[in-house]
C-alpha cells in the first residue's frame, strides 16, 4: 500500500470510526506511593498533531507508557480510534495502528537504511517469519522506498545504519514508526541531541507526514514543538495544567513562569 493509499484507506476507516484517536480519561499512574500523573484526561483527535510539554518528572513518559501499553494506568480509560484498550497489551494497540519511538536508538546498525526500513515493514505484514531473500517485486520494497523518501534519506538508502550521522539515525527510527500504515504515532523527544540544521529536516519531516497520521510529541525544544503541533498540552507534576493552540501556550503567563522563564529541560 503507498502512502496516497494509506491516506485513502484511512479516510474511508475514519468516516465509519470516532472522530477521535485517543481519549483519556482520569488515568492515573501510581508507583508505590508516588503518583506519576493524576487523572489525566485528554483528548486527541484523527489526524491531529499534539504536543505534551513540562519539565523533567512531569510524566509525559509515563503518560506515553500507559497509552503503548507498557503501563497498565492504575486507575482511568483509554479509548484508541473510539474503542476501550485500557488493557490491551501494547502489539494489540500496534494492530489497531499505534506506533512509538523512544529516546533510544533501536536500529540495525551493520544493516542499510533500505534493509532497516524493509525488516520493519516485513515486521507488521503477514509472512513475517520467512528468511527467504525478498523477491524483486515485493511490495514491501517498493513501500520501504517510500518510507525513506519520506524521511529524507533516499541518498542514504545503501548506507549501513553505522556510517549515518546522529540526526539521519532518528530520521530513520520515524522510518520505522511509518511501517505498517499507522494512524497515531508518539514521539518521545525526537528533537534530543540534534543539531540546528538536523533540527530544521525533523520539522520538514513531521510537517510533510500525511495528513491522516496525527500524533503526540514529547519534546524540549519548544521551538521545534510549536512548529509541528496544531495542539498543545503542558504538563506539571503529573497534570494537566493548560492545554491550547502554540500562540495560546507561547502567550501564556504562567506557562512562562513556570516553564519558559526558569531553564526549562
Ligand atoms: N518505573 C518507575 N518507577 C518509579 N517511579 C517512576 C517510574 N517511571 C517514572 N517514575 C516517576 O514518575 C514521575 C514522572 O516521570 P516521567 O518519566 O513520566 O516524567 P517525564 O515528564 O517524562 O520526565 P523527563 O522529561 O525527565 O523524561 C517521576 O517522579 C519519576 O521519577
Amino acid at each position: 500500500m503507498t502512502l496516497v493509499e494509506d491516506t485513502r484507506a484511512a479516510d474511508r476507516l475514519g468516516s465509519v470510526s470516532s472522530g477521535n484517536a485517543l481519549e483519556l480519561r482520569g488515568v492515573t499512574k501510581m508507583f508505590g506511593a508516588l503518583s506519576a500523573i493524576s487523572d489525566v484526561t485528554l483528548t486527541v483527535q484523527s489526524g491531529e498533531r499534539r504536543a505534551v510539554l513540562g519539565s523533567n518528572g512531569a510524566g509525559k513518559t509515563t503518560l506515553f507508557n500507559c497509552v503503548t501499553g507498557d503501563f497498565l494506568p492504575t486507575s482511568g480509560t483509554i479509548r484508541l480510534f473510539g474503542e476501550d484498550v485500557t488493557r490491551f497489551p501494547a502489539y494489540e494497540r500496534i494492530r489497531r495502528g499505534l506506533r512509538r519511538t523512544y529516546q533510544i536508538s533501536l536500529l540495525f546498525n551493520g544493516l542499510t537504511v533500505a534493509d532497516n526500513v524493509y525488516l520493519a515493514c516485513r515486521g507488521v505484514s503477514r509472512g513475517r517469519f520467512s528468511f527467504l531473500r525478498p523477491r524483486e517485486d515485493d511490495a514491501l520494497l517498493t513501500r520501504a522506498d517510500e518510507l525513506v523518501e519520506a524521511v529524507h534519506l533516499t541518498e542514504w538508502r545503501d548506507t549501513a545504519v553505522a556510517n549515518l550521522s546522529y540526526g539521519q539515525q532518528r530520521q530513520l527510527e520515524i522510518a520505522l514508526a511509518l511501517a505498517g500504515a499507522p494512524r497515531f504515532i508518539l514521539f518521545d523527544e525526537p528533537a534530543a541531541g540534534l543539531s540546528p540544521a538536523e533540527r530544521a529536516e525533523l520539522v520538514a519531516i513531521l510537517r510533510g507526514l500525511p495528513g491522516h497520521i496525527g500524533y503526540i510529541i514529547i519534546e524540549h525544544d519548544m521551538d521545534v514543538a510549536l512548529r509541528v503541533a496544531e495542539s498543545v498540552t503542558m504538563m506539571h507534576n503529573g497534570r494537566i495544567f493548560k492545554e491550547g493552540t502554540p500562540e495560546e501556550i507561547e502567550n501564556d503567563q504562567e506557562v512562562q513562569e513556570l516553564y519558559l522563564g526558569d531553564g526549562h529541560g
